[in-house]
């Protein structure tokens, strides 16, 4: 079988391990359903034709194991199913009709929409599980395993997802390994199809000097913008993203004056042991006041995934934005990221490009095939990179992992995340908070109404008390935007008593 023999005479074992797991699913799958009760949904896609070519192997496969193989190259008795739209490029129509010609593919053309084709199908045929090209990263597969029961509202059958964790390159690297046909479009930039009124060639393939030429699909660098030329349809819900000017992501002039919250949440068993002190809230707590954000909340938790699932679940909906470090790495107590994934309802799913600055690293210490510390919250997940920070920082929808474990650290990615967001919208910069401190020796009796009192006058200001010693002076905290506020305040204050009775200090 051409396609089995090109992959194990390649040299790449990460795309042998990719397909040894696809085709073990496609094994499997046909040991639990009969060759009637499976179909294939096939639309000349990149992602279809692989799995078109994985079926097959999958399918010689499982034949070998039962003693009668047939090297036929048209030896595919798998219905395969064809949604047909007038709306669908003439390339992508002549693709999956030749080769469905080619590789003797039984072809059902269905013309009504998925839903509604998909009952009628169900109805007539003994159809109970469907193979897909669906992978990581399509909007479509947030949630799904390699088998996934249908939707609800969606007629029941399995959907089957056999290059599920299958990366952009490594649909690449199959398709060109195999050296099999892929519809015409690829060659021509388009590196993600759908309708003729959504699609365009990927802007990132473009040929500097020339505005309609474009290299081949399998040239993009980064996959996750494979949908780039992939027009955004209007979206009546916000997805579970939440709307920019709410999060603190926004341009960086309107929201100077708003007032924007931020949580911190610290990982560690030590901290809660009091083993350890934890020096990186404080320092966060100062860093945020300094860009005009208030902290609602500094917590600690264990380093437990419900522990961490729960906090950030209550912070994420009552800030703009949480920052939480400690249990990020290899560790069985590093489970910070699948807490977030859990908070989300999202599961870890294998991130490519953290992984390539992983390898940087720690090269290929990392046990078994996949890189366990490269998988992220699945379809929520943004990596900001900044040269000088060897890996990026991760942000999950408004939940910044910071993976700093002391204070010189958190103060590098602290830096590089401000520089980060002045040249992008990735944080909102406020006006400053600015404060001011008086102590006092009159007794808290004495200054209690008269601070009441004052604290009403100036609603605008925080003003605080807090003493180092149960004997020794009072402190008067006095934070705002505006310094001749927190002036006036203090002078406010100072007539209500001696002036000499308040110092300023630092
Ligand atoms: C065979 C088949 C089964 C599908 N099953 C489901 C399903 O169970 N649930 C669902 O929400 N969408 C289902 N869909 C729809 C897809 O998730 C998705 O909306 C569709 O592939 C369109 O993708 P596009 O918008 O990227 O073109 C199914 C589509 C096909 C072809
Ligand atoms: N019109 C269709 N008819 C049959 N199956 C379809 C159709 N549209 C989508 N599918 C199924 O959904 C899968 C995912 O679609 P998707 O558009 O993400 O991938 P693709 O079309 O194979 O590749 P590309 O991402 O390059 O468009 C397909 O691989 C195919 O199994
Ligand atoms: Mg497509």
């Amino acid at each position: 079988m051409e396609i089995d023999k090109a992959i194990r005479e390649c040299d790449d074992r990460r795309l042998q391990t990719k397909y040894n797991n696809a085709t073990y699913v496609v094994q499997r799958a046909l040991a639990l359903y009969s060759i009637e009760e499976v179909a294939f949904s096939f639309n000349g896609g990149k992602d279809s034709t692989v799995l078109l070519h994985i079926l097959r192997a999958g399918y010689f496969l499982h034949k070998k194991g039962q003693n009668s193989v047939n090297g036929d190259l048209k030896d595919f008795p798998i219905r395969t199913i064809y949604f047909e739209s007038p709306c669908a490029f003439p390339e992508i129509n002549s693709f999956t009709y030749d080769t469905a010609a080619i590789y003797g593919l039984q072809i059902d053309t269905i013309s009504l929409d998925f839903k509604s084709g998909l009952e009628a199908l169900l109805k007539e045929k003994p159809i109970r599980a469907i193979f897909l090209g669906v992978r990581i990263g399509d909007p479509t597969a947030v949630g799904q395993e390699q088998f996934s029961p249908s939707s609800p509202g969606w007629p029941p059958f399995m959907r089957l997802n056999p290059i599920l964790d299958w990366s952009y390159r490594d649909v690449w690297a199959f398709l060109l390994t195999c050296k099999v046909n892929y519809c015409s479009l690829y060659d021509q930039g388009y590196t993600s199809i759908g309708s003729i009124y959504d699609t365009v060639p990927n802007s990132l393939l473009c040929i500097s000097n020339s505005s309609n030429k474009f290299k081949p699909a399998y040239l993009l660098a980064d996959g996750r913008l494979e949908r780039a030329g992939r027009a955004k349809r209007p979206s009546t819900s916000t997805g579970g993203q939440i709307p920019a000017e709410s999060n603190g992501l926004t341009s960086q002039d309107s929201y100077k004056n708003s007032m924007l919250t931020a949580s911190i949440i610290a990982v560690g068993d030590e901290i809660l042991f009091g083993n350890l002190e934890d020096l990186l809230g404080p320092y966060l707590c100062r860093k945020l006041h300094s860009i005009g954000w208030s902290v609602l909340q500094h917590s600690a938790v264990h380093n437990n995934i419900d522990s961490v699932a729960e906090e950030v679940e209550r912070q994420k909906s009552k800030s703009d934005m949480v920052f939480i470090y400690g249990g990020v790495g290899p560790l069985h107590s590093d489970v910070t990221i699948a807490g977030i994934a859990k908070a989300f309802g999202v599961r870890l799913a294998p991130d490519e490009e953290f992984e390539e600055y992983l390898r940087h690293i720690i090269g290929d210490q990392c046990t078994g095939d996949r890189n366990e510390m490269a998988q992220l919250p699945e379809g929520i997940t943004e990596l900001w990179h900044h040269d000088k920070l060897s890996v990026p920082l991760i942000k999950c929808e408004n939940v910044i992992i910071l993976s700093a474990t002391n204070v010189p650290e958190m103060e590098k990615q602290w830096d590089c995340w401000i520089e980060l967001a002045k040249s992008s919208d990735l944080l909102a910069l406020l006006e400053p908070y600015v404060s001011k401190h008086v102590t006092t020796n009159l007794s808290d009796v004495e200054i209690a109404q008269p601070l009441s009192k004052l604290c009403l006058e100036f609603p605008d200001l925080y003003i605080g008390c807090y003493r180092n010693a149960r004997y020794g002076s009072l402190i008067v905290s006095f934070k705002g935007k505006d310094l001749t506020r927190i002036e006036s305040a203090i002078k406010a204050l100072q007539k209500k008593f001696q002036p000499s009775a308040f110092i300023e200090t630092k």
